[in-house]
């Protein structure tokens, strides 16, 4: 089974990329083909492998077997320094003894620009990141935001042909965090250039890529648009990890291209297609495509047991004969559901996922 819906042109691609420490295995036949101009983040836990897939394309770790490919060319055992790739890592070290001007140009420098021209091209840089007016500062007198902005325009100042982004946000607080998702895709659109970015955080996948690489244990189990990635979760843990699910135990009672499944108390149906008649099976419903209703208009009842406010919505955990449910509910004005509520609960027959109860079978799947 194909797990990625590959772009028409590929600009880098991984091809069967291993990655041994010892025995430890940290990257497993990764198979990955980006587009000129694309965006993709490599989404997972901790120690799935993220970091050691983007230093092996940087050429700061070395690949243990399968090969990397650069607009046509085997760059697998290139040199890190004849790749020509921007790289901003999580400890994007600035010089401290020089200004934000000299750090930019420092790069151009290494590559003998006339002076006329590198400062020329420092000022775009800048005025890109919004920091013409801080050119003179040192990296001292910078806020965190400011600085991850210098580290940016001095990647980008030497016009690389992939941008290699290491959790380059992690070190700003939320908001800012926020503002510069934004920003760094806005800039990305403009320049154009084609980038891998490496997080754990769902959210900044989802608002900045084009396409997610979700890792799990070495392997990409998902390569596809962030929106496919939350709607149509390959596995239960993907389905958990990208964003929140209720997950419901179950066996198919109809299968092909109607699928009905028994969840003990209650019957529903799927519109996922092909699982046979006796699969156990999890049904997956987002808690925010879960409906409050009055008690018996739903598809089952259950009982408020907590609620929290989150300002624009309320996280209800409704206990019910198939569990608990974790509800969640714009605030639109109308009165919240009080503690010990007796209420029903419904959602669109559209809006749930099949998953195959045996997550053993679909983590061996190996990439085309
Ligand atoms: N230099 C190394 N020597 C031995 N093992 C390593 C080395 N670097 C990474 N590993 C192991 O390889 C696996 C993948 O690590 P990697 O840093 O790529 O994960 P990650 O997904 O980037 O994690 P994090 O989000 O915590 O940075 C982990 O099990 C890690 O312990």
């Amino acid at each position: 089974m194909d797990i990625e819906k590959r772009p028409n042109m590929s600009f880098l691609q991984l091809n069967n990329v291993t990655k041994f420490y010892g025995s430890t295995c940290a990257v497993s036949a990764m198979n990955l083909t980006v587009e000129k101009g694309e965006f993709v983040s490599l989404l997972g836990p901790s120690g799935c492998g993220k970091t050691t897939t983007l230093q092996m394309v940087a050429g700061f770790e070395s690949v243990s077997s399968g090969s990397i490919e650069l607009d046509g060319r085997d760059i697998t055992h290139a040199k890190a320094n004849t790749r020509g790739l921007g790289i901003v890592f999580q400890t994007y070290a600035l010089f401290p003894h020089m200004t934000v001007a000299d750090n930019v140009s420092f790069g151009l420098e290494m590559r003998k620009m006339p002076k006329a021209e590198r400062s020329e091209r420092v000022k775009q840089a800048l005025a890109l990141v919004h920091l013409e007016a801080l050119a003179q500062r040192y990296p001292r007198e910078l806020s965190g935001g400011q600085r991850q902005r210098v580290a940016l325009a001095r990647a980008l100042v030497i016009e690389p042909p992939v941008l290699l982004l290491d959790e380059p946000l992690s070190n700003l607080d939320a908001k800012l965090r926020e503002e510069m998702q934004f920003e760094l895709r806005k800039i990305q659109r403009k320049v154009g250039t084609t980038t891998v970015m490496v997080t754990h955080d769902q959210s900044e996948a989802m608002s900045i890529s084009d396409r997610v690489v979700v890792m799990e244990g070495g392997c990409a189990t998902q390569i596809d648009n962030p929106h496919s990635v939350y709607e149509h979760p390959r596995t239960r843990s993907i389905s958990t990890f990208v964003g929140k699910a209720n997950l419901l135990t179950g066996h198919v009672v109809t299968g092909g291209a109607k699928t009905r499944v028994n969840l003990g108390s209650i019957e529903v149906d799927v519109d996922d297609a092909g699982f046979h008649h006796g699969t156990l099976v999890l049904l997956s419903v987002r808690p925010e495509k879960l409906q409050l209703r009055e008690a018996g208009q739903g598809r089952l009842d259950g009982t408020v047991r907590e609620r929290f406010f989150l300002g624009s919505q309320w996280l209800y955990t409704v206990n019910t004969a198939l569990g608990e449910l974790s509800v969640l509910s714009p605030n639109d004005g109308r009165p919240a559901l009080d503690e010990g509520h007796l209420a029903g609960i419904d959602w669109p027959t559209h809006c749930t996922r099949l998953l195959p109860a045996d997550q053993a079978a679909l983590q061996s799947v190996e990439p085309a």
